[in-house]
């Protein structure tokens, strides 16, 4: 078989699907697409547009759209699902009876599971028990990704053949495909990065400058990374494109949806409001809140995720815990160089000399 033979499958009808699927068909893959929304697929098999989540985008017309789970992945070799976190683990059942062990199953969404604080990788693994499992994450805003603007993306597995199979099916001249074997640290920094979008376009909101974003950017990745070594990650895949390069393109951008929720908060709306405008899936919410209480739970010092779920959850002001966390305090820039009870212990022995 040979890679153009590949049928791929894309579950979700969403933004990143849509832009996905017509990536691969304009590899000039075989690219089937399944939505819930019958409207949605008339108006993708018809007019080739999205107009729900890409309005303004033309979709390659290889891309077939339908309703049917069974003919959306009959034959399909690639399977990406699209699917936000909090109905990933229903798609992927409703999907089951069609899976087959030697399809390629690969997550593209970045979010968590509160039910055991699952990853989306993990959901395909344990749903099906298939040993082709991967997952897709990067800086790709969907709307620059449609757009073709260059950029980069990382298909993190342990298989080999899932990683050259998503390379020769997304990969082309405006979208290149880095791959890695680390699964577990790639889709952790996807997650992760969301919360701390939120929290940079808060701050925008408020007209905090550049030199506070960076900091924000540069103490979400501190914090990311003490997460992750507590979890048994690798903190070193977030030096790659899943990881800090994902950060940058998120706490950059309003076309982040995470961004944009902490945006409209900053300004003023409720969360309840700054969701409903959005319209689309802003994980962050979600992830900010079982990330703390894991992080709360298991003694992880993660100021920045606290501070977030405090403003979101229990109405404290942005701009009053912006204070409070910079005068929390004061500790080590690079922990894997200076750890922060060095930090402390200096503190100690300072105040002990002036007899404090
Ligand atoms: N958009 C982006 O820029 C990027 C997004 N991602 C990740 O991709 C994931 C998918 O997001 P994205 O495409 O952006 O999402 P969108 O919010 O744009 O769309 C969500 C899609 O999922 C569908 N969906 C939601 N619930 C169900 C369900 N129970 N059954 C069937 N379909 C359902 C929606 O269908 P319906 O319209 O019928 O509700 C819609 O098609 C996200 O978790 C995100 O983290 C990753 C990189 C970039
Ligand atoms: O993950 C993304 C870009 O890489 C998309 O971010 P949002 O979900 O915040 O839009």
């Amino acid at each position: 078989m040979t890679d153009m033979d590949t049928r791929v499958a894309v579950l979700g009808g969403g933004s990143f699907g849509t832009a996905l699927a017509s990536i691969a068909a304009d590899n000039g893959f075989h690219v089937r697409q399944w939505l819930r929304d019958g409207a949605l697929v008339e108006s993708i098999n018809r007019d080739h547009r999205n107009p729900r989540y890409l309005p303004d985008y033309a979709i390659n017309p290889r891309v077939k759209a339908s309703t049917e789970l069974e003919w959306v992945l009959e034959d399909a070799i690639l399977v990406l699902v699209a699917i936000p976190s909090k109905a990933f683990a229903e798609v992927v059942r409703q999907a089951r009876p069609w899976l087959k062990p030697e399809q390629i199953l690969v997550s593209t969404t970045k979010g968590i599971q509160e039910d055991g604080f699952k990853l989306m990788s993990q959901i395909l693994e344990d749903e099906t028990g298939f040993a082709h499992v991967g997952v897709l994450s990067g800086p790709n805003l969907a709307s620059e990704v449609a757009q073709k603007q260059l950029t980069a993306t990382v298909i993190a597995s342990h298989d080999a053949e899932t990683r050259s199979r998503v390379q020769a099916a997304l990969g082309c001249d405006y979208f290149r495909v880095y791959a890695s074997n680390d699964r577990y640290g790639v889709e952790l920094g996807g997650a992760l990065k969301n919360i701390y979008a939120i929290a940079a376009g808060m701050a925008a909101a408020l007209g905090m400058g550049e030199n506070t974003r960076s900091m924000l950017m540069t103490r979400a990745l501190a914090e990311m990374s003490r997460f992750a070594v507590s979890q048994g990650a690798n903190p070193m895949t977030f030096l790659g494109l899943a990881g800090v390069g994902d950060l940058i393109v998120t706490c950059s951008s309003e076309l982040s949806r995470n961004y944009r929720v902490g945006f409209a908060m900053g300004k003023g709306q409720s969360l309840d409001e700054a969701v409903a405008s959005l319209g689309q899936v802003a994980e962050g919410v979600n992830t900010v809140k079982l990330v703390r209480d894991k992080a709360d739970a298991e003694g992880v010092y993660m100021p920045l995720a606290e501070g977030l779920y405090q403003v979101l959850f229990r109405g404290v002001p942005a701009r009053d815990m912006a204070k409070l966390l910079m005068r929390g305090e004061q500790s080590s820039d690079v922990e894997f160089v200076l750890p922060r009870e060095d930090v402390k212990q200096d503190r100690r022995q300072t105040e002990a000399k002036n007899g404090g």
